[in-house]
């Protein structure tokens, strides 16, 4: 008795699409398939391995493909672990996968066939990519543990049809009615066409993919021997030196199902250490899709003798490499361990520990020898690392010396190491930064003027997480890091009888300015400016008030220091202005337009912007006057 059923919602959705918007590319469906039934392959591996009984006669796990020309009809079979009636029905009529709703959500918004397709390629649809070269597709399957197996059957339109069928051999038959208006180059009965994709797409699948070949012999004669398409051997068993780079990028596209060529590989065997294990990790050259979401599961992939233990093992990278894609081998796993022991598993510590130490001698490695590539990687990855070290700050020693900087003395971007081996002699024991959007700001900063001057070098932080790292940070190789908005930075130490002289009319500054500021006094950090603000407070910065102000909730303020250049012409216009009437309203004035543009200056608000023009137009006038 055959039921029909109707697909679940998003189901729909998405065949439609596979069906009636997608032309080219269609290829990726073998892939798709051979990798479910690889999949299928997997798990009966696993379990005979436990017992090998349940294999019965049907020993060699493999995939085999079928060319039915007559019917029109491609046929991928597999003997592995087969699929129940209920299994069937939730597998095939749904989509379980976390993460579909924002897929789908994405697909709609997907303009071009090339995003689509792009799209797919990075969340792979899986087994109703078929749809996309079907009219209709019956699959037959068994289960390894049960009597009868089962039939599915759809045209993709909205409904399916199962039922229970008498099938001998265990595991799953997809076959595929192909469309008739398949282009010439989609002729998916051609076994070279098939040869072809098998070897692009699924070569080191660790199964045969066996078809029946035909070739006609010298004599005219058509003789069908059975061929098997893929080439096996996993790559990271070979020698390195055996593997082409092409081969190594092959690999990684296909399994971790990127367009763009990694950045850098890693291979390496650990051995003589107290775990044995092989690694193939690759840097990928974007950031990989849906990093940021919730969805983005990572991790590399753990396997056990060539065995496929488990996808997404988190516990073998730290979170600053988490963008890293690739897998581990190691015989010492056994292939029962569940995520839970894995989690509290001493082995795992080592080889995670194994692997952090490779990947930073990589990444030093382009930042020497090549580093523009280096630079590539840090557009890309900066911002991970820096949250990861952010998240892990205790970590610091081994990552720091991977972080890249803007600066005041060049274009390029720096390391701490670099600014530590240029540091003037005299500059104390200070790595000296500033704060800002962009670097053109930073370089326009009037606190920048003296340490141009100097020729101190100045890092450059442009990011919004830099500061908030830079100072859980501390310090580089014993050096503090000091902002040059700093209040306790003084250059010049006979400054001291200078502020003695200025105190009243400091004071009477401050008085005007009240509550605005904490403070007011001269500075020797200035030249063509006459002011500018500073923090008072070493925690709160007046760029975190910035980043702070996002949030609404927390009413975050820095608190301020106006600081005044006494060699500047303002400043001794101020003076005789103190000097003739020490309450002059003109003082007064002076002050505020001091105050706010020191405030426009560092990027902050002015509070009363009709006042500071007001008073700035009375200058003008006054100018004329
Ligand atoms: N040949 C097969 N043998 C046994 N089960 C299968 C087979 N093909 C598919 N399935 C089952 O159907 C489920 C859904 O397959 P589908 O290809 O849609 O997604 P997936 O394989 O889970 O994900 P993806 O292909 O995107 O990695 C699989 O998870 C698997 O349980």
């Amino acid at each position: 008795m055959s039921e029909v059923k109707e697909f679940q919602a998003e189901t729909k959705q998405l065949l439609n699409l596979m069906i009636n918007s997608i032309y080219t590319h269609r290829d990726i469906f073998l892939r798709e398939l051979i990798s479910n039934a690889s999949d299928a392959l997997d798990k009966m591996r696993f379990i005979s391995l436990k017992d090998p009984s349940v294999l019965g006669e049907d020993r060699e796990l493999e995939i085999r493909i079928d060319i039915d020309k007559d019917n029109n009809c491609l046929i991928i079979e597999d003997n592995g672990i087969g699929m129940s009636y209920e299994e069937v029905i939730e597998n095939l009529g749904t989509i379980a996968k976390s993460g579909t709703k924002a897929f789908l959500d994405k697909l709609e918004e997907a303009k071009t066939e090339n995003a689509i397709i792009s799209l797919i390629g990075q969340f792979g649809v899986g087994f109703y990519s078929s749809f996309m070269v079907s009219d209709k597709v019956t699959v037959e399957t068994r289960r390894w543990d049960k009597e009868k197996g089962v039939r599915w059957e759809s045209d993709g339109s909205g409904t399916y049809t199962i039922e229970e069928i008498d099938k001998k051999e265990r595991g799953t038959r997809v076959i595929l009615f192909l469309k008739k208006d398949l282009e010439e180059e989609e002729n998916y009965l051609d076994q070279y066409k098939i040869q072809n994709l098998i070897k692009k797409y699924s070569n080191y699948i660790k199964y045969p993919i066996k078809i029946k070949w035909e070739e006609e012999t010298e004599e005219g004669i058509i003789k069908i021997t059975d061929k098997t398409l893929n080439s096996m051997v996993p790559l990271w068993v070979k020698n390195k030196e055996e593997i082409t780079e092409e081969e190594y990028k092959q690999f990684y596209r296909e399994n971790f199902y990127d367009w763009n060529d990694p950045l850098e590989v890693i291979h390496f065997k650990a051995e003589g250490t107290s775990i044995q294990f092989t690694a193939l990790l690759y840097i990928p050259s974007k950031v990989p899709f849906a990093f940021y979401s919730k969805e983005y599961k990572k991790g590399l992939k753990l396997y056990s003798k060539n065995v496929f233990i488990m996808d997404n093992c988190e516990g073998l990278l730290p979170d600053y490499f988490s963008f890293v894609r690739g897998l581990i081998d190691s015989p010492d796993f056994s292939l029962n361990i569940s995520r839970e022991i894995l989690q509290k598993n001493k082995q795992l510590e080592i080889i995670k520990k194994n692997i952090e130490k490779k990947i930073i001698d990589a990444l030093k490695s382009i930042l020497e020898k090549e580093p523009q590539k280096y630079l590539e990687f840090w557009k890309e990855f900066g911002p991970i690392l820096k949250a990861g070290l952010y998240q892990n700050i205790h970590e610091k020693s081994k990552i720091q010396d991977l972080l890249l900087f803007e600066c005041s003395s060049s274009q390029d971007k720096i390391t701490l190491n670099e600014y530590v081996n240029r540091m003037k002699a005299d500059q104390g024991n200070y790595i000296l930064y500033a704060v800002g959007k962009d670097k053109k700001t930073i370089d326009n900063l009037p606190q920048m003027e003296v340490y141009k001057d100097k020729d101190y070098e100045v890092l450059y932080l442009t990011d919004e997480i830099d500061e908030f790292l830079i100072k859980l940070m501390h310090d580089y190789e014993g050096k503090e890091f000091k902002s040059i908005s700093s209040s306790d930075i003084k250059l010049d130490d006979d400054f001291q009888s200078k502020e003695e002289e200025s105190k009243n009319l400091l004071d009477k500054i401050k008085e005007h300015l009240g509550e605005k500021v904490k403070e007011v006094r001269l500075t020797d950090k200035l030249k063509e400016s006459p002011a500018c603000i500073v923090s008072a407070d070493e925690i709160i910065s007046l760029n975190m008030e910035k980043t702070l102000k996002n949030f609404e909730q927390i009413p975050f303020r820095a608190e301020k220091i106006l600081e005044l250049n006494p060699n500047h012409e303002i400043f001794k216009v101020m003076e005789k202005i103190f000097q003739e009437n020490p309450e002059s309203e003109e003082l007064k004035e002076y002050a505020e337009l001091l105050y706010d543009q020191s405030l426009l200056i560092e990027g902050l608000e002015i509070e009363d912007i009709d006042r500071f023009i007001k008073l700035i137009n009375k200058l003008m006038i006054k100018a004329i006057n």
